[in-house]
């Protein structure tokens, strides 16, 4: 479902030269559930954007169920992920103006779904994480975890075939942390997607099918 080639990613800073990935290479099965973890300044976001195609590597490849992303041009890209790519974030992004159910269905309007179809399916997954009687409420409504609830229901929406999560559980308390890797758990079970999870929490990392160690740009160990 997904695959990095090589991948070497180098950031300009004036003069200098910073390469926070080196040749990098690995790949996830549909299905499959795999924690990045590693220090802070390791490199796991830059590694979830080019994953993700919000970056592009200076050299190698990233290839979702079989397409390469370096073949597509920004519009196709943004087409791309919207159909076939999850993102969560360590802060939800929810748009502070619209409803959760407003805010789940997003990624379907984006596509060009009608409002009502697409606020249907978005109910449906709010039902999935637990929220459909919170539906009609703003972000600044809900409570954190609730909010991540909104926002993990966002991005399954599509029925994607890759999520994307960077810090689910970074702000959350632990007994939230924890209703949070219980759903993710449940939802994963019934899903053929694939899960890449950036994770300072090792009860999260410890959860998935495998963990994958960055240090400085290289990967340590998949255990
Ligand atoms: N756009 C950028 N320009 C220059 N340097 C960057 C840029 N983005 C990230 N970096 C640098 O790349 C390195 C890796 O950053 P990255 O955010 O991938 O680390 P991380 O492992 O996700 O860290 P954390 O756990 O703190 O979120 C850091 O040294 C960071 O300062």
């Amino acid at each position: 479902m997904l695959e990095c080639q090589a991948l070497t990613r180098t950031y300009s800073e004036g003069p200098r030269d910073l390469t926070v990935l080196h040749n990098l290479s690995l790949s996830v099965r549909a299905g499959e559930r795999v924690a990045v973890v590693g220090s802070s300044g390791s490199g796991k976001t830059t590694l979830l954007n080019l994953m993700g195609g919000l970056d592009r590597p200076t050299s190698g490849s990233v290839r979702v169920g079989g397409e390469s992303l370096a073949g597509l041009g920004e519009a196709a890209l943004g087409r791309f992920r919207n159909r076939y790519i999850g993102f969560v974030y360590q802060f939800h992004h929810l748009l502070a103006e619209f409803t959760a159910v407003e805010n789940a269905a997003l990624p379907l309007i984006i596509r060009g779904q009608r409002k009502r179809e697409a606020e249907k399916r978005a109910l449906a997954l709010l039902a999935r994480v637990g929220m459909e009687d919170r539906a009609d409420h703003k972000p600044g409504e809900l409570s954190g975890g609730e909010r991540q609830r909104v926002a993990i229901a966002r991005a399954l929406v599509t029925d994607p075939s890759l999520v994307l999560m960077d810090e689910p559980t970074g702000n959350l308390d632990q007994t939230t942390a924890g209703t949070i890797l219980a759903l993710m758990d449940a939802l994963a079970k019934e899903s053929a997607c694939a899960f890449v999870i950036v994770t300072h929490d090792p009860d999260l990392a410890a959860h998935q099918d495998r963990v994958l160690k960055l240090d400085a740009g290289q990967l340590l160990a998949q255990d």
